[in-house]
């Protein structure tokens, strides 16, 4: 969707903002661009809308060289979000927001029903927002506004640079969490900057890594954290790495133990035979539709008098967490409930029962995780040269 083709700009004075970039981003891709500062990320975004033009080399959108492209046009078609936002000061929240319908000639009342389509879609409620001004709205909720704005035309690409950055890091989370609901909702291609590389990790379909001008790696969250391709990259992603890894490596039915299964209704003395006969301390108890009740230890069931069934004998458990969710949701999990392991479910209303997450397990996935990624990481090398040498 966006392809840049050893693009290369170098400013008056002689800096070398960006040095022979080639990259693509995909359709629906969200690719943050982090990095410290100074080391080019602005300058690659803005040469996308043309605010900036590359001293050499070639970016193109859908195919098209955009430099062949008026750049009124060609913003028209790229929504950009800035920290400062850049609200008019003396026109409403949902005239702002209609801006860009506005500029492209649609009617006053489509435009307006559109921005109040969007401030409803970024958490403002219209109906309370739509009049007021600019000064009468928090930080958090101007940032909503400039994203509402930026969609309001439905561009397929949106630039957003620093777009949380001018809030505190609570609101800031919140923003991030709404704006990747939003995103999986309308699935825009999307370049982020930021130089926070949190916020890169939980944003990210993808990471640019910049260091001076270049992109030292560019890899799914998991394989930067998991697999930094240079010391540089370990360096900027930090020596907790590791615990960073763990909110972005999800729980798949492979990590999992397979402990015995009893169900509610079976007898106590064939539970126990099962139990005994596995060596396990305790089983995992199901309901009759196979829906997790909860566990039973082999002691509760050897004092138990035969006859009954093991429904008197178990114990409730109410921490659960489905396929997919992240290690550090797991993690987390086992340590909110004290517990040993966690049971993981599966299908549509995590009806399904998989297995149990234990600590040795977790620390496994994380392992097979990291060799996974390490693989991705030399394929993702290769395809980024092949951009290049094309
Ligand atoms: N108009 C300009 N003239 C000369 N040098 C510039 C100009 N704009 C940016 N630079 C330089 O180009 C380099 C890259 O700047 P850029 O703004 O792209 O960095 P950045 O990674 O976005 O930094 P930050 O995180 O601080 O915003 C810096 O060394 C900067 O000083």
């Amino acid at each position: 969707m966006i392809r840049f083709e050893h693009v290369t700009k170098r400013y008056a004075d002689g800096t070398t903002a960006v040095d022979d970039l080639s990259f693509e981003v995909a359709e629906g891709e969200l690719v943050t661009l982090v990095g410290p500062s100074g080391c080019g990320k602005t300058t690659t975004m803005k040469m996308v809308n043309r605010l900036i033009e590359p001293t050499s080399g070639r970016i193109l959108l859908d195919g098209e060289d955009i430099a062949t492209v008026d750049p009124v046009e060609l913003r028209r078609r790229i929504g950009y979000v800035i920290q400062q936002v850049g609200l008019f000061p003396h026109k409403t929240v949902l005239d702002n927001t209609a801006t860009v319908p506005h500029l492209l000639g649609w009617q006053r009342k489509k435009a307006r029903a559109r921005a109040a389509e969007l401030l409803d879609l970024v958490g403002l409620d219209p109906s309370v927002y739509g009049d007021r001004y600019p000064e009468q709205l928090s930080g958090g909720q101007r940032q909503r506004v400039g994203v509402a704005r930026a969609l309001a035309a439905d561009p397929p690409v949106l630039l957003m640079d620093e777009p949380f950055g001018a809030v505190d890091p609570v609101v800031r989370e919140r923003l991030q969490s709404e704006f990747l609901r939003l995103q999986s909702q309308v699935r825009k291609t999307v370049l982020f900057v930021t130089h926070d590389i949190e916020e890169a990790v939980r944003l990210g379909d993808r990471i640019a890594v910049y260091g001076n001008g270049r992109i030292e790696q560019l890899d799914p969250p998991a394989a930067v954290l998991g697999a930094p391709a240079t010391p540089y990259v370990a360096d900027f992603v930090g020596a907790d790495r590791g615990l960073k890894r763990l909110s972005v490596t999800p729980i798949e039915s492979g990590d999992l133990e397979q402990p015995p299964v009893v169900h509610l209704d079976d007898r106590v003395g064939d539970a126990a035979a099962r139990l005994e006969a596995e060596g396990a301390r305790w089983a995992v108890v199901l309901d009759r539709s196979d829906g997790l009740h909860g566990w039973v230890s082999a002691e509760a069931l050897s004092g138990a008098p035969d006859g009954g069934t093991v429904r008197n004998h178990s114990r409730r458990m109410d921490a659960w967490l489905p396929v997919g969710a992240s290690l550090k949701q797991a993690f987390s999990t086992m340590l909110q409930h004290d517990a040993g392991w966690i049971a993981v479910l599966d299908g549509d209303q995590a009806d399904h029962f998989v297995g149990v997450l234990t600590p040795a397990r977790l620390h496994e996935a994380l392992r097979r995780s990291t060799a996974a990624d390490a693989l991705g990481a030399a394929r993702a090398e290769v395809s980024v040269e092949t951009v290049a040498d094309a």
